[in-house]
């Protein structure tokens, strides 16, 4: 199947959006790169993209800027996650990614077994300075203490991206006054153009009215057609 007319590449909508997405590498919770993501590249509905730039633009006074980790999922990806959770811990990935809980435990909570991502409207992303550096650390256990900044530089939100664990849970009791007003910041950001936060997962935003709530695609995430990937 191919990527249908109303799906754009988020980086002919906005290229000042990062872009990390993690399910097109190994540096995710299954610890490989996730079947469907053949580019590292963001794709959504128009109509979400767009969004999405109006929320970019409204952040820039403040010096901060997005930074996304995940958009459209193909339903093969999905599928995968579901393959994932029989298999044994790699204790590793569990370490950083769920340390508290078994994989059976994270469905469909944390993780869906029909996922909106597919459906192209939803999005995992957080907030970073504009003028930060953008590093990359791995292996980090995802509720270590953050100061002003999660080890990706992103701001600290109390746990980072993908991490399963009641502390991911937007109003989770015991974070910071710090962290509260930094979801809180990305939450107001999001909701002022159409996005509602998924309350079990501070990263996890869909635009509403969905376009196509109904519809799961499976399309798979190709390079850009120019051959650009950045
Ligand atoms: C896996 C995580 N990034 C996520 O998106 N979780 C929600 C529940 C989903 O899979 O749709
Ligand atoms: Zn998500």
């Amino acid at each position: 199947a191919e990527m249908p007319d109303d799906f754009v590449y988020l980086r002919d909508v906005d290229p000042s959006i990062r872009q990390d997405m993690r399910y097109a590498g190994s540096d995710n919770f299954t610890g490989a790169a996730v079947p469907g993501y053949k580019a590292a590249e963001c794709i959504l509905l128009r109509e979400a993209a767009d969004a999405l730039k109006a929320v970019q633009a409204d952040l820039k006074p403040k010096g901060l800027t997005l930074r996304v980790y995940d958009c459209y999922r193909p339903t093969q990806a999905v599928a995968a996650f579901v393959a994932w959770a029989k298999k044994p811990d790699d204790p590793d990935a569990k370490a950083v990614h769920y340390p508290n809980l078994k994989k059976t435990d994270l469905f469909p909570g944390y993780i869906a077994t029909r996922s909106g991502h597919s459906r192209g409207a939803t999005l995992d992303l957080t907030l970073e300075p504009t003028d930060g550096a953008e590093t990359h650390p791995r292996g980090i256990n995802c509720l270590a203490p953050e100061k002003d900044f999660a080890p990706d530089g992103s701001l600290a939100m109390g746990t980072s991206f993908d991490c399963f664990d009641v502390k991911a849970n937007t109003q989770t009791p015991g974070l910071t006054t710090n962290e509260m007003e930094n979801r809180a910041l990305l939450r107001d950001a999001m909701a002022a153009r159409g996005f509602k936060n998924y309350p079990l997962e501070w990263w996890h935003y869909t635009f509403e009215p969905e376009p196509y709530p109904n519809t799961y695609f499976n399309f798979p995430i190709l390079p850009r057609p120019d051959g650009g990937n950045g």
